[in-house]
């Protein structure tokens, strides 16, 4: 399995933002089945990323779907971790740009060489979904499973 260390020669606060296809939700869903019948036998490893941002009532106001599998940057390769991990992700709007950015930030200082990883969501673990081995005294021993 890849990961992605943190290379660091500064102080500097460190983000990346996800590269990847911008998915209609019923092209998000129709990828979702067939990337998970291919993640169970090892086919594939999926990252197909679903983001909800919610109204102050809790009602989902947006649902962005971005599919780093094949089209990505340095970012698909970030594992997943069930105690939220190092990094936050966070919907970064700039002026001009329809789309917003979904933008990972260090949550803590993070040293030089440590494996970085953020929460793929807190979706309800699937008692059929993917091993999770991120080794978190919270992790439940599965993946977190989008419900499309
Ligand atoms: C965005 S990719 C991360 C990079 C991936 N490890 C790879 O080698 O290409 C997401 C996939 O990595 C695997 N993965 C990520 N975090 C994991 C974890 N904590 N435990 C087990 N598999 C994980 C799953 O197959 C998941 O669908």
């Amino acid at each position: 399995m890849s990961y992605v260390h943190a290379d660091i020669d500064s102080d500097y606060a460190i983000y990346v933002w996800i590269i990847g296809e911008f998915l209609t939700t019923e092209e998000a869903r129709r990828r979702h089945r067939l990337y998970d019948e291919l993640a169970s036998v090892g086919k594939l490893s999926p990252a197909l990323l679903v983001i909800r941002e919610h109204l102050p009532s809790g009602r989902v106001c947006m649902r962005v779907n971005i599919d780093a599998t094949k089209v990505g940057n340095v970012a698909r390769f970030i594992n997943h971790s069930c105690d939220g991990g190092n990094l936050r992700p966070i919907l970064v709007r700039s002026s001009g740009s329809l789309l917003p950015r979904l933008c990972l930030f260090a949550a803590r200082d993070i040293v030089d060489g440590e494996e970085l990883a953020f929460s793929y969501g807190d979706a309800k673990p699937n008692p059929k979904g993917l091993p999770c081995f991120c080794e978190s005294s919270c992790c439940p021993g599965v993946l977190p499973a989008e419900e499309t």
